[in-house]
């Protein structure tokens, strides 16, 4: 027995009239508690009249709390309900989730699933929040394991206004004759929409094997793997979503961090999660993550390889130790008319033995100066008679406050940074003797050539300037005071205007100290390309987190996998580790991901790759040029594209090229089009892509074969490459 489809235009037209009044309801409430959150923070208001310490207390909590609610009631919500569920008599929940619709099933319940919960007057749940666990069975129900789910409605909407309905029909045995079933399921519909510059949210189509992820305990580390285009990204996102949502009491106070791979990746992704109601989440790329640096810059693949390495870390602890450039070899003193001295050697004597047992450089000066004032005095004994001595306190204290002492201190032992330290990597005689029997005469003329010409940093220098700042310690910095959110002036606390309260409740969620380290969760993307210099950063910010970690070990930049798993796995210590892993590929229409997967198979036959579940009818297109005609045929190829897809166009140059082709682009009239490097195209993705010498993307470095699989598995919709060697062609 199976209930029929009404698949018709009027019966569609109809259903999507009952869904808009519903949804016109969850509007009119929703502006209702807006109002009612507004009358809370005027109550608090009210409270301050009476002037004593307590009920101030009271008035900014009841302040705070108003403010933030009426903020996640205003993030914009588009399409603030996507689902409906229409579940049967057994599957009822308590009174808990009883919606005040009529159910389409007799005796059963229609639940509405959104960004956020709501409830009506009668405290009836017209809205459960996606996270909830009411809401799993919209994720988790399949025909096989119904979760008591007949029927399975996703909403698409514009703003206010739902524009179309799509059903899935789980258990027809128990669907009523007259229950309409419209469409053949909304993921398909979603994945054939043209992508923009962000990234959109997939709240409305997250599938069972993603929800598994998502949704997974926040204990431990949760790994989750996926060829291209898995949804790796979205789960990661939806992830630190539902965290908040489980436990926001302890993740954020402690903070989510989320880290991506560049800046270009995490511009795409940023609105994902405001998009979700959730803005109390630190984002950041790899080159973002130590305090007042940015890099973004890429260092060519065989130079990053050096600079990832393990062993930096022991080039970095010789350099930390050494002595600083133009410290002087000796010191000389006049003390009641007997010199006092201490040569080279001396004075390198006291450097190895402070530095030794390995504490943090600019923490010990003072125990450095103090072994110098040691030997003084001793030669202070030696050469001057018992009652023109002085104790060794009188001593140091004379001899310390002395200026040429000071001068001394400051030249000798002056407090480092991390950036000075490591600007001393581009002198080849010091860096030869940091790296002697640790890197390889190549490396070292490589690391120096790239310290040489380099005026800006790169995204690999910010773990090591991290590595220096472990090693040196910063020097004693006045705390800043941390601002009262709800001081508008010195001395007068006062919430005066509305962004002023949205200000202040978000700087109250999100505000952090400087150099934060202490994060609840670390999330972090594109996991494969974290090296492992980089994995201790990020271990340091997260000693006490739990973590999510997302990645495509085919898809790794990185050449030594054994190192970088032995680096993240010191990172994450001995934390319970749960497993998951994506199987389908929701970007590439299949026509693509069949050209990628060819090239990645013939160099590691063994993977499992995804499947794609769409197919478009559209071959990819290969372009063999002369090296004259490159620049012409990219552009040709990037207007013909452009001219047929609605969403954006990537046109992904090797890295060594990039800023030549980036020129050839100068000037294509698009903001649709956007020309990144072989390394920036990690993680993004574009509805047309034109990949430039796809042959010298392959063989950039030793893992070139999987940066072009990256590359050839951007794009949703066509895929056009143009070079002067097809030899890349499986
Ligand atoms: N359940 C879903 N419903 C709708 N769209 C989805 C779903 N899962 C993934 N997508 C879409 O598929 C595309 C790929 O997702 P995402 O970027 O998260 O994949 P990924 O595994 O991180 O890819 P890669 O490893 O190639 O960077 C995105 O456009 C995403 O919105």
């Amino acid at each position: 027995m199976s209930a029929p489809v009404h698949d018709s235009d009027s019966v569609r037209q109809s259903e999507i009239a009952n869904e808009q009044r519903y949804v016109d309801r969850v509007y009119t409430r929703l502006g209702e508690l807006r109002r009612s959150a507004a009358e809370v923070e005027k109550g608090g208001y009210s409270l301050a009249k009476a002037g004593t310490h307590g009920a101030l207390v009271e008035r900014d909590a009841m302040v705070f709390h108003a403010a933030r609610r009426r903020h996640a009631l205003d993030a914009e919500y588009e399409g603030l309900v996507f689902g409906r569920l229409d579940l049967a008599p057994e599957a009822r929940k308590s009174d808990e989730y009883t919606s005040p619709v009529e159910p389409a099933v007799p005796g059963g319940e229609a639940r509405y699933i959104g960004r956020l919960g709501l409830r009506d007057e009668a405290h009836e749940s017209l809205v459960v929040d996606w996270r909830a666990p009411a809401a799993a069975p919209f994720y988790r129900a399949t025909p096989t394991d119904r979760m008591g789910v007949v029927r399975r409605r996703t909403l698409r909407s514009s703003g206010e206004k739902v524009l179309d309905v799509s059903d899935d029909l789980l258990d027809p045995a128990a669907a009523p004759d007259t229950m309409p079933v419209i469409g053949d399921g909304a993921l398909l519909a979603t994945l054939t929409r043209a992508t923009g510059r962000g990234m959109r949210d997939i709240v409305a189509t997250i599938q069972r094997e993603q929800d598994d992820a998502i949704r997974s305990p926040a204990l431990g580390v949760t790994i989750v793997r996926g060829g291209p285009g898995t949804g790796k990204t979205a789960v990661a996102l939806h992830r630190a979503a539902y965290l908040l949502y489980a436990d926001r009491n302890r993740f954020e106070s402690g903070g989510v961090l989320v880290i991506g791979p560049s800046e270009v990746f995490v511009s795409y992704v940023s609105r994902v999660l405001p998009s979700l109601g959730e803005e109390t989440v630190t984002l950041r790329s790899l080159g973002q993550i130590v305090e007042r640096v940015t890099a973004t810059r890429q260092d060519p693949t065989e130079v990053a390889a050096v600079k990832g390495s393990l062993r930096m870390s022991k080039v970095l602890a010789r350099a930390a130790r050494d002595a600083a450039p133009g410290s002087p070899d000796r010191f000389r003193v006049l003390y009641r008319g007997q010199l006092l001295q201490l040569g080279r050697r001396a004075l390198d004597e006291v450097r190895h033995a402070v530095l030794a047992p390995g504490p943090k450089r600019n923490a010990v000066r003072a125990k450095a100066a103090g072994q110098v004032l040691d030997i003084l005095w001793r030669q202070s004994v030696e050469l001057l008679p018992a009652h023109r001595q002085q104790t060794r306190e009188e001593f140091a204290s004379e001899i310390a406050s002395s200026r040429e002492f000071i001068q001394f201190m400051n030249a000798w032992w002056p407090i480092l940074t991390p950036q000075q330290v490591l600007g001393w990597l581009a002198d080849p005689a010091r860096l030869r003797r940091y790296a002697d029997g640790i890197l390889s005469r190549v490396e070292i003329d490589r690391l120096a050539a790239a310290y040489q010409g380099a005026e800006e940093l790169t995204v690999a220098d910010v773990a090591l300037l991290d590595e220096l700042d472990e090693l040196l310690g910063s020097p004693a910095v006045r705390k800043r005071r941390r601002r009262d959110p709800f001081e508008v002036a010195e001395g007068v606390r006062e919430v005066t205007t509305y962004a002023d309260r949205m200000a202040a409740a978000r700087a109250v969620a999100t505000a952090r100290p400087e150099d934060y380290r202490d994060y609840a969760h670390i999330v972090v993307d594109e996991a494969q390309d974290v090296s492992p210099m980089q994995w201790r950063m990020v271990g340091r910010r997260g000693q006490y987190a739990s973590w999510t970690i997302v990645g495509d070990p085919a898809q790794a930049a990185w050449a030594d996998a054994a190192e970088a798993a032995r680096a993240r796995d010191a990172a994450l210590g001995s934390r319970r580790r749960s497993e998951y892993t994506l199987t389908t590929n929701y970007r590439n229409a299949a026509e693509i991901f069949d050209l990628a997967a060819a090239v990645i198979r013939n160099a590691e036959p063994q993977l499992e790759l995804p499947t794609a579940v769409r197919s478009s009818g559209i071959l990819p297109v290969h372009h063999l040029v002369v090296a004259p005609d490159l620049p012409a045929m990219a552009r040709e190829a990037a207007v013909e594209v452009v001219g047929e897809v609605a969403g954006t166009v990537g046109v992904i140059a090797p890295m060594a090229m990039q800023q030549e082709v980036a020129g050839w682009f100068a000037g294509v009239d698009s903001d649709r089009l956007q020309v990144v490097g072989s390394l920036e195209a990690k993680g993004m993705e574009y509805d047309g892509v034109i990949v430039v010498e796809p042959a010298a993307i392959g063989a950039e470095g030793r893992s070139g074969v999987r940066t072009l699989y990256v590359a050839l598995s951007r794009a949703t919709q066509r895929l056009v490459t143009v070079g002067t060697d097809n030899s890349w062609l499986p």
